[in-house]
Parts: structure tokens; C-alpha cells; sequence
């Protein structure tokens, strides 16, 4: 599914990812912890295809395809989702017309006409249900004045809306209470298949308990420089990162 190979990448003129393996098998669910500063969301914005993100060297497959020379939203037509750590507000666009464009936008891209307003309509229903989001939210703006956890719901629910074979959450849990934390995890994991890979950006052990992942990577200044099991992250919460970072020292 995802495969990056030896990635490097700046941000003005400043290394910032100095050489990431990462492999993500479809079917699979990745965790990627570290401390503040040590790279997740730059890897993050480098796969979606953010251009304020220089690749230096290396390369990103998707599904056997490089997809490097790819714009942000021809990566997105192909299957690559991010869920923002801070989602943008977007007056004036309702969060159902911005759902309607983006589906309508990839099939376009797919060579498909728009969805019918009645397909639209029950996909938005089941979505927003599996999601628990409350019918009068689909009507507001875009992220304009929601709180922090509603934001990082409807990150959620666009991933549930469009699908997506690869989606990349960056720290999804973060300002979400425990009944949303429980929602939004519920939700992702209803959407797991073994047709999609999932990448959790995280800081704490607390969202893995909800989306239990089959890996977990330790990104340090730039690196990814430990990877294991769930229980990866039980030691990490227990012993924080100073111990990975005499190992990666060494
Ligand atoms: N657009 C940018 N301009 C300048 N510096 C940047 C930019 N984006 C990232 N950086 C720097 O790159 C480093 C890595 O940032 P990044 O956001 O990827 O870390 P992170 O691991 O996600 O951190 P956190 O856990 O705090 O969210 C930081 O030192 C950050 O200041």
C-alpha cells in the first residue's frame, strides 16, 4: 500500500525528515509517536503532497506507483487522506457542500458523472450517523466556530464520506473528550478494511486503546528509530522518550 524509501525532505533550507522507511500493508493500522519537533506532521504533509515541504531525496509508492510528482489533490483522487492537526475554518462553504464538491471533485477525476443528489443525500445520512454528528452541523460553515473536538469529528467524517485508501490522522485525539474520543475511534475502526491502511499520528497511548494498531514507529529528529508492537507504546507512556533518544544516540 504505502511505501516510502530513504525520504528526506526541508523546509526552508532546514532539514527536517532525514531518511524515513516505512512500510504500510493494506489492511494494516500504524501508529507513529514522538517528541514534539521530531518530524510526524512534516512526514505527514510530505505524503499528501503539501508544497511548502521540499523532497530532497527519496521516493513515496502508493500501491506500487510513485507517486512524488503527484499534486496534493491528484494524491487525494488517489486514495490519500489527511486529517489535519488543525483542521481549516472555510466561511461561506457549508460542511455539506464542501462534502458534495469533494466527492463529486474525485469522481470527476475518476472520469464519473456527479452522484446523484439521492445518493449523495444517504451517503451523508449513514455517515453522519455512523459519526453520531448532530443533523444541524452539516448546514454550518465549514469548521467556522466549532470547538476543537467537533473540528476533529468531522476530520472523521470526511474520511467517512470519501473513502480513502490511505488515510494519514494527525493527531485526531487531540481536544476530543472521552465520548468523542470513543465516537470518532469507533468510527475509524468501522471503517478499517483490508482494502485501506490507517496511520495514527499520536501522543498518547489513550487513542491506541480505542484503534489498536498493529505497529507503532518512534519518529526522532527526523528518523523513524523504533518500531514494534502495541506495546510499544505502553512502554513510551511509562518511560517517555529519553531512553530512545540515548538509543538513537548511539
Ligand atoms: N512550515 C514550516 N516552517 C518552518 N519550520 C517548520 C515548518 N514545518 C515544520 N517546521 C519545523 O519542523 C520541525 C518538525 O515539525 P513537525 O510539526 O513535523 O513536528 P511534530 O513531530 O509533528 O511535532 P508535534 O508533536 O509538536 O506536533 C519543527 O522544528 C518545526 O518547527
Amino acid at each position: 500500500m504505502l511505501k516510502i524509501k530513504d525520504l528526506h525532505a526541508n523546509v526552508d533550507g532546514k532539514e527536517i525528515l532525514k531518511g524515513i522507511n516505512l512500510e504500510v500493508g493494506s489492511g494494516e493500522v500504524h501508529a507513529i509517536m514522538g517528541p514534539n519537533g521530531s518530524g510526524k506532521s512534516t512526514l505527514a504533509s510530505v505524503i499528501a503532497g503539501n508544497e511548502t515541504y521540499e523532497v530532497t531525496a527519496g521516493d513515496i509508492f502508493l500501491n506500487e506507483e510513485n507517486i512524488e510528482d503527484l499534486s496534493p489533490e491528484e494524491r487525494a483522487h488517489n486514495g490519500v487522506f489527511l486529517s489535519f492537526q488543525y483542521p481549516v475554518e472555510i466561511p461561506g462553504v457549508s460542511v455539506t457542500n464542501f462534502m458534495k464538491t469533494a466527492i463529486n471533485e474525485s469522481r470527476k477525476a475518476k472520469g464519473l458523472e456527479d452522484m446523484p443528489a439521492k445518493d449523495m443525500l444517504k451517503l451523508i445520512r449513514d455517515k453522519s450517523e455512523l459519526l453520531e454528528i448532530d443533523r444541524k452541523f452539516l448546514s454550518r460553515s465549514l469548521n467556522e466556530g466549532f470547538s476543537g473536538g467537533e473540528k476533529k469529528r468531522n476530520e472523521i467524517f470526511q474520511m467517512a464520506m470519501l473513502e480513502p485508501k490511505l488515510a494519514i490522522l494527525d493527531e485526531t485525539d487531540s481536544g476530543l473528550d472521552i465520548d468523542a474520543l470513543r465516537i470518532v475511534a469507533n468510527g475509524v475502526n468501522k471503517l478499517k478494511s483490508k482494502d485501506n491502511a490507517i496511520v495514527v499520528i499520536t501522543h498518547y497511548q489513550r487513542l491506541l486503546e480505542y484503534i489498536v494498531p498493529d505497529y507503532v514507529h518512534v519518529l526522532y529528529n527526523g528518523k523513524i528509530v523504533k518500531s514494534g508492537t502495541k506495546e510499544l507504546a505502553l512502554e513510551l507512556e511509562e518511560k517517555g522518550y529519553d531512553w530512545i533518544k540515548q538509543e538513537a544516540a548511539v
